[in-house]
């Protein structure tokens, strides 16, 4: 059992994932456009692991399916139709080929990460305002004080991955970071300070789930190994699963 993946959907057969008890407020989310989005917050189980990094949360399905999939269509054409000119991305945009297809691995926005310098861009493009309201409703139901300043929304084939990493170029690392999963199925590993120090927890993100990586687990390794095929199309060209990543700078 200590090697198997973290399944939150199973939660209660492990002795060592915890669920944490949340004030869940929904009063700012019961008065929002999206509020119709969310699965109602009173049903939310957050969740920590006693074998992880402190303060890693995990809120599995959040979203209704409906809205999940509306959400899936939103980052994968409607955001980078209509935000071009706020959006920097690995391809040119808007592109013609079918977007499902095409070779888009990242957008930023906000203030845009600069991959190579590892250093934020001293200028702030505005984030879509259903991001900023969507983190409006989550921290607002969880009272997380975060304010949404910089996002990358990741698309990935069932043959993408993820290397280890530490998102360190935030300056305020107090400030927790939230990670929307959408579509298929991935492993998602979280390990501790040092790249090679363990325990390396391996756990599943689903559809609709919201990870939040918070205290120690902000400036943890983690990565994507695996990611899974959807209908049985394995052939890595298809986007199947999207991750909304959104970070407060300062
Ligand atoms: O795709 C994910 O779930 C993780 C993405 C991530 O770690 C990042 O964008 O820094
Ligand atoms: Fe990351």
């Amino acid at each position: 059992m200590a090697n198997d993946v973290i399944d939150f959907d199973k939660a209660d057969k492990y002795s060592f994932v915890k669920k944490v008890n949340f004030d869940i407020q929904c009063e700012y989310l019961f008065n929002s456009p999206l509020h119709s989005d969310f699965v109602d917050p009173k049903q939310w189980k957050v969740y920590t692991l006693e074998n992880g990094p402190k303060g890693l949360l995990v809120i599995p399905r959040i979203f209704t399916r409906q809205s999940s999939e509306k959400w899936f269509h939103k980052l994968l054409y409607t955001i980078p139709n209509k935000y071009t000119s706020q959006l920097k991305s690995n391809i040119a945009l808007p592109c013609d080929e079918e977007r499902e297809t095409s070779n888009l691995r990242w957008i930023t926005f906000g203030y845009h990460h600069n991959w190579d310098t590892k250093v934020y861009d001293e200028h702030k493009d505005d984030i879509p305002e259903d991001i900023v309201e969507l983190c409006r409703c989550v921290c607002s139901v969880l009272q997380l004080h975060f304010v949404a300043e910089a996002g990358i929304i990741n698309y990935y084939t069932n043959k993408s991955t993820l290397s280890p990493h530490v998102d360190h170029s935030e300056i305020n690392h107090n400030a927790p970071l939230l990670s929307f999963s959408f579509g298929s199925a991935a492993i998602f590993l979280i390990g501790g300070r040092e790249r090679y120090s363990s325990p390396i927890v391996p756990i599943y993100l689903h559809n609709s789930d919201l990870l939040i990586m918070s205290e120690e687990s902000r400036l943890s390794f983690h990565a994507i190994p695996k990611v899974f095929a959807n209908n049985n199309d394995y052939s890595g060209k298809k986007i199947t699963r999207i991750n909304l990543n959104i970070r407060q700078v300062y």
